[in-house]
């Protein structure tokens, strides 16, 4: 046996592994690295964030990605050399991360890397017959493998519609490895780019269980700052929309899309939701010309109510506990929206789970790249076609 496999062989037996979980997401902000120890696997996962880093992404770097990123139509080459480029350079931005918090390469069992979205395509979203799902993410996981000396697991989506999925969300797994909890309905919202969440249901039956997308948390409101203000990437705090004032017509035509209607689960991303989309909306509700902080209240409105309508769907008439994760938690008015929305629900930072909310992500790569390599069955059945049981994820071996 190779020296690699004799490794992984070793790894996959163990009780207790270091695994780094790594996410860049749709906001194109910068690199999430987690680094994790994850003892035992599936229903008796325990897992503890040893160490959180965001490197944010430069100017330069973000201008690059954007060239390429959800449009139909782009140069091929960057693609290509990107692939290979953010390979390479996330493996250098973790290695930068081991030097910081005084860790070895070799201390390291697993890199789970989710790479780079650059396109998302499920049928219900590109429209056209016979065509299946279909979603890219690039940043290659043997750049990883070789130039960190670790194994590395990639490319979890493509599986998932292989098996019959969306390549999305994957978050269901990990929240519910972590998160379900006997005797209280949970909701494990996530409000990054897209917001989406998990239904934990409080008698853990995993037939009930599942993740969906709700549409739009930030990434309207980010395209329309920067696309507004060049020096601004997204409004912080919800600032510029809390001093304006939402409008009604406008929230109403920015719900009326084919998206909103469609049962759980689905996917969705910034090839939809983008200022084509808002552009669209103010022509239908005849508001061209609103100043831009009523468009942003409004923008963040319609987030809000995206949200909570869902949310609303999943727990009828109920109460139930919502722990929220990524970037628009830090959001005011978004929370403040939704609080008002969800006036039965309370409303919590995922910290009170004892988690970093800005690593949750990151951190449910590393348990799928932990069940990746497990040598035990995957002892999870969501029973739904679109939830596969199934073991996501490439693996890179560094020689
Ligand atoms: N202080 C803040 N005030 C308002 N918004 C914020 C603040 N901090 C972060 N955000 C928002 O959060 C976004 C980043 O969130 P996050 O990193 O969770 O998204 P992502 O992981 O890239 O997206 P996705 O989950 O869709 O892949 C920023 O682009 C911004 O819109
Ligand atoms: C194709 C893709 O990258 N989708 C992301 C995106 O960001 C949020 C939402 O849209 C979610 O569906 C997914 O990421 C999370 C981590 C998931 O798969 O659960």
């Amino acid at each position: 046996m190779s020296n690699s496999l004799e490794h992984l062989y070793q790894i996959s037996k163990k009780n207790k592994r270091v695994i780094i979980g790594l996410m860049s997401g749709t906001s194109l902000d910068g690199l999430d690295i987690a680094l994790c120890a994850v003892e035992g696997s599936g229903l008796n996962t325990q897992l503890k964030l040893l160490q959180f880093n965001t490197v944010p992404y430069t100017d330069d770097l973000k201008h690059k990605i954007k060239n390429i990123f959800s449009k139909r139509q782009v140069d091929l080459e960057q693609v290509c050399i990107l692939n290979a480029y953010l390979g390479s350079f996330h493996a250098d931005l973790i290695l930068k991360s081991l030097l910081q918090w005084n860790i070895r390469p070799a201390e390291v069992d697993l890199i789970a890397s989710h790479g780079q979205t650059i396109y998302h395509a499920p049928a219900a979203l590109h429209g056209l017959p016979g065509w299946p799902n279909a979603t890219l993410q690039i940043g290659d996981g043997d750049h990883l493998a070789v130039k960190t000396g670790i194994i590395t697991v990639s490319d979890f989506r493509q599986k998932h519609i292989a098996a019959g999925g969306e390549g999305a969300p994957l978050a269901v797994y990990g929240d519910y490895l972590l998160f379900s909890q006997n005797g209280q309905d949970r909701i494990m919202l996530n409000i990054g780019g897209i917001a989406n969440y998990t239904y934990l249901p409080g008698d853990l039956d995993a037939k009930r269980v599942f993740s969906t997308d709700v549409g739009p948390g930030n990434t309207i409101m980010d395209a329309y700052m920067q696309h507004q203000f060049r020096d601004k990437y997204y409004d912080k705090d919800g600032e510029l929309a809390a001093s304006g004032t939402y409008n009604q017509e406008l929230v109403a035509a920015l719900l009326d899309n084919e998206f909103f209607r469609q049962p759980f689960p689905k996917t969705t991303g910034p090839e939809l939701f983008n200022l084509e989309y808002l552009k669209t909306a103010q022509q239908t509700a005849n508001c061209q010309n609103l100043s831009a902080a009523n468009i942003m209240a409004s923008l963040n409105r319609f987030s809000a109510v995206g949200i909570a309508t869902a949310i609303r769907e999943t727990i009828k008439g109920g109460t139930g506990a919502i722990y929220i994760s990524g970037g628009g938690m830090h959001n005011r008015l978004l929370q403040q929206n939704l609080q008002e929305l969800l006036p039965q629900f309370t409303l919590s930072p995922l910290t009170e789970l004892g988690v970093n909310p800005d690593a949750k992500e990151a951190v449910l790569f590393a348990v799928l790249a932990n069940e990746c390599i497990a040598n035990q069955n995957l002892d999870l059945d969501f029973g739904n076609p679109k939830i596969p049981t199934i073991r996501l994820g490439k693996i890179s071996l560094p020689d």
